[in-house]
C-alpha cells in the first residue's frame, strides 16, 4: 500500500511527466492514436532524433527526484513496484486509446527513437514492453547516464557515407537502365548531400554490360561540383579510360576468396594485386586517390568462411601499394556482428582504423547490425546503396546493399551527422525505383512514404 505521504509525491510525478512530455513536444496538436497501429507516427512532432534524445535523456527528467521511498509508484491509477513485477499486464497489442497521452508518447517516443534510447536496462527503461508498468527506478545516482555514455561515447560524431548505388546498384540489373536516367540519379542523390557517389564502371562490357555508357555517364555529371565520383577500374586500361572520362577518383577491387575472385575477375589474388599496383603507381603520379575493395569479408559464394587472417592480408596488401581507403565488403551479406568483430580486429591489426570503412549486403537482414557494430569499433565509413539496390552479377545469390535511407535514419536515430537529407535521398530512391517498377528495399523509405505528413518525423 502507499502511504499518504508517497501517494501526492507520485501524483505530483505523473502530473510532472505528463506535463513535461506536452511541454517538450514543441506545442503539437497531438491526437490520439490506436496503438493497434504502432507504426502510425503521423502526428509525431518535427524533431530530429538528436532533439528527441536531449528533451528525453532520462537526467531532463530526472525522474529518480520524484521516485517514492519504498521504491514504488502509482502511475495512472495502478500500483506496481520496482521489481517490474505489475499487478496487471498488458501486452502492447492491447493496449488501446484508453492508454493515458504520456503513456503513448512514451512507447511513441522510445519506438521512433528505439536504437539511441539505451537506459540502465529492460527494467528500468521508460517502456516496458508488455507490461503497463512506469516506474523511474534508479538505484545509484548516474547510473543511466553512465550506461547510456557507455553504449555512445564510442559512436563517431560524424559518418561518411559512400553511396554506391549507381555502380553497385545498378550493375545487377537485367535490363539496362538509360543514360539519362542514371545521370539524374545521380544528380538527384547529390543534391541530398551524399559527397562521395560511385558513379560506374570502368571495366569490360563484356563482364558488365549494364555499365558499359561509363564514359557517358562521367559526361553527363562533369558539372555537379562539391562531390567526388569514384569508378571502379579492374585493370590500367580501365584507369586510363576512366581518367580520359574525367574521373578524379578511382577505385580497384580484389577479394579475400580465390574462387570469388577468378569468377570476379578472371584471375588469382596475387594476380589482381599485381594489375592494382600498376593502378595505383599511375593513379600516385596523377594525384588520384584510389579506393580498395575487399570483397567475401565474411563469405564466399564458392569457397564459404574466408578467415579473416586473408582479408587481412589483402586489405594491407591493398594499403601498403596507396589505396587511400579500404572497403570491407560483405559481398553475400552473410555475416553477422559475430563475425564482423573479429574480422575487423584482424584488419585493425594491420590497417589504420580512419582508413577502413565497411560495406554490408542485406541478404540476411544483418547490415545494420554490422554497420552498429563496426561504428562501435572505430569505423567512420559505411557504403550504402540508395533504395538498397545492388548485389554482384558474379555472387549468386546476394541481394542488394544496405539501403543509403536505412543507414541514414539509423544515424540519425544516434545523433550521428551525415549531411544527408533523408527526405531529398528518399525522394532519389523513389526516382529510381519507379523506374526500375518495384519497391524501394530501404524500410525506412517505405514506412515514411505511408505516413501523410513524413516532415514531422524526419
Ligand atoms: C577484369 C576483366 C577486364 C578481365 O577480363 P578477361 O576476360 O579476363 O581479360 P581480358 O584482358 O582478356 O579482357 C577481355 C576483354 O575485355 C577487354 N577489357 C579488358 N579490360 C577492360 C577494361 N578495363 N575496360 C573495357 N574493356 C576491357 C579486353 O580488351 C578484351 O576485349 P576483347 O579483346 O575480347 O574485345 C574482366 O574480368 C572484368 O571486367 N571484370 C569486371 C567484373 C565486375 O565489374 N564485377 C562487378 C564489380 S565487383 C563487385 O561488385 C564487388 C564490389 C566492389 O561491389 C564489392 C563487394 O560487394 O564485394
Amino acid at each position: 500500500m502507499l502511504t499518504p505521504k508517497v501517494l501526492p509525491a507520485c501524483q505530483w510525478w505523473t502530473t510532472c511527466l505528463s506535463n513535461a512530455v506536452k511541454r517538450s513536444l514543441l506545442n503539437f496538436n497531438f491526437q490520439m492514436s490506436s496503438l493497434e497501429e504502432p507504426l502510425g507516427l503521423d502526428n509525431f512532432p518535427s524533431l530530429s532524433g538528436v532533439c528527441w534524445i536531449q528533451r528525453f535523456s532520462p537526467n531532463a527528467w530526472s525522474p529518480r527526484e520524484y521516485e517514492t521511498e519504498m521504491g514504488n509508484c502509482l502511475i495512472e491509477g495502478r500500483q506496481c513496484s520496482s521489481s517490474n513485477s505489475c499487478s496487471e499486464e498488458y501486452t502492447w497489442g492491447r493496449k488501446t486509446k484508453d492508454m493515458y497521452c504520456s503513456d503513448s508518447l512514451l512507447w511513441r517516443r522510445s519506438s521512433l527513437c528505439r536504437s539511441r534510447m539505451v537506459f540502465d536496462n529492460v527494467s528500468d527503461s521508460w517502456y516496458l514492453q508488455g507490461h503497463q508498468t512506469r516506474h523511474y527506478h534508479s538505484s545509484s545516482n548516474g547510473r543511466e547516464s553512465d550506461l547510456t555514455n557507455k553504449f555512445l561515447r564510442v559512436m563517431p560524431k560524424f559518418v561518411k557515407i559512400v553511396e554506391v548505388g549507381p555502380r553497385d546498384g545498378l550493375q545487377n540489373e537485367k535490363n539496362t537502365i538509360p543514360t539519362a536516367v542514371k545521370i539524374e540519379l545521380i544528380q538527384r542523390l547529390a543534391s541530398s548531400g551524399l559527397s562521395i557517389i560511385e558513379a560506374t564502371s570502368f571495366v569490360s562490357s563484356k563482364w558488365v554490360p549494364q555499365l558499359a555508357d561509363g564514359k557517358d555517364v562521367m559526361e553527363g555529371i562533369k558539372h555537379i561540383e562539391g562531390v567526388m565520383f569514384p569508378v571502379l577500374t579492374p585493370n590500367l586500361r580501365g584507369f586510363e579510360a576512366a581518367i580520359a572520362a574525367g574521373a578524379k577518383e578511382v577505385a580497384v577491387f580484389a577479394s579475400a576468396s580465390e574462387a570469388f575472385s577468378k569468377s570476379n575477375i578472371n584471375c588469382s589474388i596475387k594476380e589482381s594485386l599485381a594489375r592494382y599496383l600498376d593502378v595505383t603507381l599511375a593513379a600516385k603520379k596523377l594525384a588520384i586517390p584510389v579506393r580498395g575493395y575487399v570483397s567475401c569479408v565474411l563469405g564466399c559464394p564458392i569457397e564459404g568462411e574466408v578467415p579473416p587472417s586473408k582479408v587481412a592480408y589483402v586489405a594491407k596488401e591493398l594499403y601498403d601499394m596507396g589505396c587511400s581507403e579500404i572497403s570491407l565488403c560483405d559481398t553475400i551479406g552473410v555475416g553477422s556482428p559475430g563475425a564482423v568483430i573479429p574480422m575487423l580486429e584482424a584488419v585493425m591489426s594491420v590497417v589504420p582504423t580512419e582508413k577502413l570503412a565497411v560495406h554490408f549486403h542485406d541478404t540476411y537482414g544483418q547490415s545494420l547490425a554490422n554497420i552498429l557494430i563496426s561504428l562501435q569499433m572505430g569505423i567512420t565509413t559505411v557504403d550504402a546503396s540508395v533504395s538498397g539496390l545492388g548485389g554482384c552479377p558474379y555472387a549468386k545469390g546476394a541481394s542488394g546493399n544496405v539501403a543509403t535511407e536505412d543507414v541514414v535514419y539509423m544515424l540519425q536515430g544516434l545523433g550521428i551527422k551525415t549531411n544527408v537529407d533523408l527526405r531529398e535521398l528518399i525522394a532519389a530512391g523513389d526516382f529510381i525505383s519507379k523506374h526500375l517498377g518495384r519497391q524501394s528495399g530501404s524500410k525506412a523509405a517505405i514506412a515514411l512514404s505511408r505516413i501523410a505528413d513524413s516532415s514531422k518525423i524526419i
